[in-house]
């Protein structure tokens, strides 16, 4: 492999492909080939995924995959299967995968059995949500826990409140999760409010334990918790209605959290991977724990789809190939996410930290600067909620969009017509975008020739098709794991590190930095640029300090 793969032939190759690529219409590409869209469909596990509305050739398809060969995917895959420290920034092995390896598996890594210590933190998991869900755990004044609330951000919240709100056919009807991230007072005050402190137990889910938002929102709902109870409540309370998730026992301890309860993980897992961790506990405690199973069983299919499959039928790897041939050739700037599941309301959000945070990067492995586009924004809202509010500039707009559909043939509740509906609007969107309508069909169906422009439609969209019988846990799991192998190939490509996010540390040092200079009425706010300096001297004098 050549020491950049952007030097490469093959990417020149792409270079070419994509400058001539203005001409090619998908009408065109599925009118000389009547077998398209059976040709560029594959499936993986329960997944159903039709790439033929992609704005590919078979010689771009071609070009991608020796692409993906001079950038060593295969080998690279490999690598992380087995634990090599690909991320390089922090020294450490990416293993995220071995989260859900079945029990009988072998892992050792660094001396560690893998295998073993994931299974042991799955049964104390199991036992626990067990307790909570058959009432066997009680609260400090002997009633069963009717709330659990999870405290955490970024990927100790986005991962379990997506799976929560996906997997809601699935969860018992006596148990209620609710979420608190936002460091905003009113986001814990919203979600404690109106519960009984009683019947609330709090999973404080950091991985560092060291998150300024989650620290803050424990303390306080340590403290909201122990008025509410009253007189006497004390160390033994905080026993029956906290526990932990973290990989930092010393910190957990030092919290006045009982490490008997906690549950924990491995610095191998990066937060946005680490929902199939302890961090599901939330999760699990909803679904019970054979569903939670079943999830896990979802992303190991995938995950060895994607370790054994040759790149040529592998779709983790082509689906990342293609989001490269549309960021980085065409010039794609964001990525749409449309699930036409509400059950995935939270799907877009919880894959802006996975891509995001993973391929938001700018300098390559070995310190250079990337000298082409990485990382696309993606975004999206489920369908058909968001045909009413952005399809509009997909449709008509002037920007390339590249759209993930993701779709079910069956329903989790079967209500009338209602189902068909929702999916003839899944199947009607993916047709528009490909095909448009030209000006003669618009004129043809009486349309003065005045405003025929504005009703024409150019089409040329490109989306992907996944569909699957329903959401289940195990597809769901599936799903994720799709979704993170696209962004590990996409990173691959682009010689990145996906698995670090220094940019985000940064952030968080500087907002420890200034939050002396807003609580105290001493500090002067002047030793920042003049914009923040006046920022916090209004903000001061409106809190009248
Ligand atoms: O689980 P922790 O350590 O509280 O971190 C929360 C989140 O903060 C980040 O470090 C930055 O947003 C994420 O990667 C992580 O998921």
């Amino acid at each position: 492999m050549s020491e950049h793969v952007s030097d490469s032939t093959e990417w020149q190759t792409l270079q070419g492909q994509a400058e001539k690529f203005g001409a090619v219409h998908l009408r065109d590409l599925f009118g000389s080939d009547p077998k398209r869209g059976e040709r560029l469909t594959a499936q993986v596990a329960d997944l159903t995924v039709d790439y033929s509305k992609n704005l590919v050739t078979d010689e771009v398809l071609t070009a991608l995959l020796a692409l993906a060969d001079r950038a060593g995917l295969r080998e690279r895959i490999g690598a992380m299967f087995a634990g090599e420290h690909i991320n390089v920034t922090e020294d450490r092995a990416v293993l995220h995968t071995a989260l859900r390896l079945p029990r009988d598996a072998n892992l050792v890594v660094d001396g560690q059995d893998v295998v073993a210590e994931v299974h042991e933190v799955l049964d104390r998991m199991g036992a626990f949500s067990d307790k909570v869900r058959s009432g066997e755990w009680t609260g400090h004044t002997g009633q069963r826990i009717k709330t659990v609330v999870n405290i955490g951000i970024g990927g100790s919240d986005l991962g379990p409140v997506m799976a929560y709100e996906a997997l809601k056919a699935f969860k018992s009807p006596d148990i209620e999760c609710r979420f608190i991230s936002n460091i905003d007072p009113t986001d814990l005050y919203e979600k404690t409010h109106d519960l009984d402190p009683a019947t609330t137990l709090f999973i404080v889910c950091s991985k560092t334990f060291g998150t300024q938002e989650t620290l803050t929102n424990a303390t306080e709902a340590r403290n909201w918790l122990l008025a509410g109870l009253g007189d006497g409540a004390g160390a033994d309370a905080v026993a029956k209605h906290f526990v932990a998730v973290s990989t930092n026992a010393d910190r957990v301890s030092g919290f006045g959290i009982d490490t008997a309860n906690m549950f924990g993980f491995w610095d191998w897992v990066g937060g946005r991977y680490s929902l199939p961790s302890a961090v599901g506990l939330s999760v699990m405690i909803a679904v019970g724990k054979e569903h939670f199973a079943d999830m896990l069983a979802g992303y190991h299919t995938v995950d060895e789809h994607f370790r054994t499959q040759p790149l040529e039928s592998n779709v983790p790897a082509l689906l990342g190939l293609l989001n490269v041939w549309y960021d980085t050739f065409l010039g794609a700037q964001s990525h749409a996410i449309l699930p036409y599941s509400q059950y995935l309301h939270r799907f877009a959000a919880y894959l802006q930290q996975l891509t995001m945070e993973s391929n938001g990067k700018s300098v390559r492995l070995d310190g250079s600067p990337a000298s082409f586009q990485t990382g696309e924004v993606f975004w999206g809202e489920p369908g058909t909620n968001g045909q009413h509010a952005f399809y509009q500039l997909i449709h008509q707009g002037t920007k390339m969009i590249p759209a993930d559909f993701i779709g079910f043939s069956k329903p989790n509740h079967d209500i009338g017509e209602m189902h068909d509906l929702f999916m003839s609007n899944f199947f009607a969107q993916t047709g528009a975008l490909a095909f448009g309508r030209s000006i003669d069909q618009v004129l043809a169906e009486g349309t003065s020739p005045e405003i025929a422009p504005h009703r024409v439609m150019q089409g040329n969209h490109p989306t992907t098709t996944i569909i699957a019988e329903s959401l289940t846990p195990a597809v769901l799991g599936q799903l994720i794991a799709l979704y993170e192998h696209i962004t590990f190939t996409q990173g691959t490509i682009w010689q990145i590190n996906s698995f670090d996010q220094w940019g985000v540390e940064l952030g968080k040092v500087m907002a420890n930095q200034l939050a002396p200079k807003l609580t105290s009425s001493s500090a002067p706010a002047q030793d920042d640029d003049s914009s923040t300096n006046a920022l916090i001297k209004l903000y001061r004098s409106q809190r009248g300090r």
